[in-house]
């Protein structure tokens, strides 16, 4: 059996299982589509996996159903060895789109979920003004989002984001909005946050969904490729490149450049069948 951190015990499980997971949809004509079929995927503690996948083909369903915001319709999902029930407090989510409030400053929108969580608005404020330093917006607390850039948005999102101290991190998407030096730094701060949880009982796990496989290969431990709809694991690469990494760094390397080669052979067969079955056409 797992043990639970409140309990102050070493965990044993991997932080997510999802085992033979497939999520059928009723479209509005009354079909069943099948977004994910027969899906199986571990994801150590502490372990950082990316997955690629054509466009449309599930990736996102399958960050839902770890969530625990849909129930797969046959299959396990676990997280820390338990099946998966509502969602948890220990998850954090990013998406593509901002989830910051327009009508609160950025100090009040990063303490909201410690609050939420029923923190005393005291703490919530150290531990926001903590992370906000962590993200480089201490100066900035006061501001309201619509003042900052995408870039600074994206932060707050982060801080936002660990302050609760989650140890499942499911991002989806969460830099692409960026322009591309943008996103480099950004991607550089979700590492150094992230290895910052590595020397913690509760070491983060992290599974970040992108279209874009550079991304995908410097920053994570594993790159899962999906197939094309309905999303099912087709091969897993090891990315075996030293850390700790910075994005404009570790695509110079010469390994960087044969992991890309090696995984675009597989992707891209992928994304070949999703062209060619036409866009929008329902699998
Ligand atoms: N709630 C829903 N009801 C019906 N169909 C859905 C629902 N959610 C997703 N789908 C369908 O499931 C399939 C997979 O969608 P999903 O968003 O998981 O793909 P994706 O790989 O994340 O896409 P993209 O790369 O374009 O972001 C799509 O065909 C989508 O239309």
């Amino acid at each position: 059996m797992s043990e639970r951190s409140e309990a102050g015990g070493v965990r044993t499980a991997p932080a997510i299982e999802l085992i033979g997971a497939t999520k059928r949809f009723r479209t509005p004509s009354g079909a069943l589509h099948t977004a994910v079929r027969d899906l199986d995927l571990t994801v150590a503690q502490g372990e950082f996996v990316a997955v690629v996948g054509p466009t449309g083909c599930g990736k996102s369903t399958t960050l839902t159903l770890v969530s625990g915001l849909e129930e797969p319709t046959e299959g396990d999902v676990r997280v820390y060895g338990e099946p998966v029930r509502g969602i948890g407090a220990e998850v954090g989510f990013v998406f593509q789109q901002d989830a910051v409030f327009p009508w609160r400053t950025v100090l009040s929108n990063v303490m909201a979920g410690p609050r939420f969580r029923g923190v005393p608005a005291a703490e919530a404020r150290e531990r926001a003004r903590d992370w906000l330093g962590r993200v480089g917006l201490a100066a900035f607390e006061d501001r309201y989002p619509h003042q900052l850039s995408g870039g600074m948005r994206k932060r707050v999102a982060l801080a936002q984001t660990f302050v609760n101290d989650p140890t499942i991190l499911l991002m989806d998407e969460p830099f692409s909005a960026l322009d591309v030096q943008t996103r480099a730094l950004m991607s550089d701060q979700l590492l150094e946050l992230w290895a910052g949880t590595s020397s913690s009982r509760n070491a983060a796990s992290v599974v970040f969904v992108t279209h874009d496989l550079d991304e995908a290969i410097a920053l994570a431990d594993r790159v899962v490729v999906m197939t094309a709809g309905p999303a099912t694991v087709k091969e897993i690469f090891t990315v075996d490149l030293p850390r700790p990494r910075t994005v404009e760094a570790v695509r110079l390397e010469p390994r960087f450049v044969e992991l890309y080669r090696e995984i675009w052979a597989s992707l891209g067969e992928e994304v070949r069948i999703t062209r060619e079955r036409g866009a929008g056409r329902a699998a």
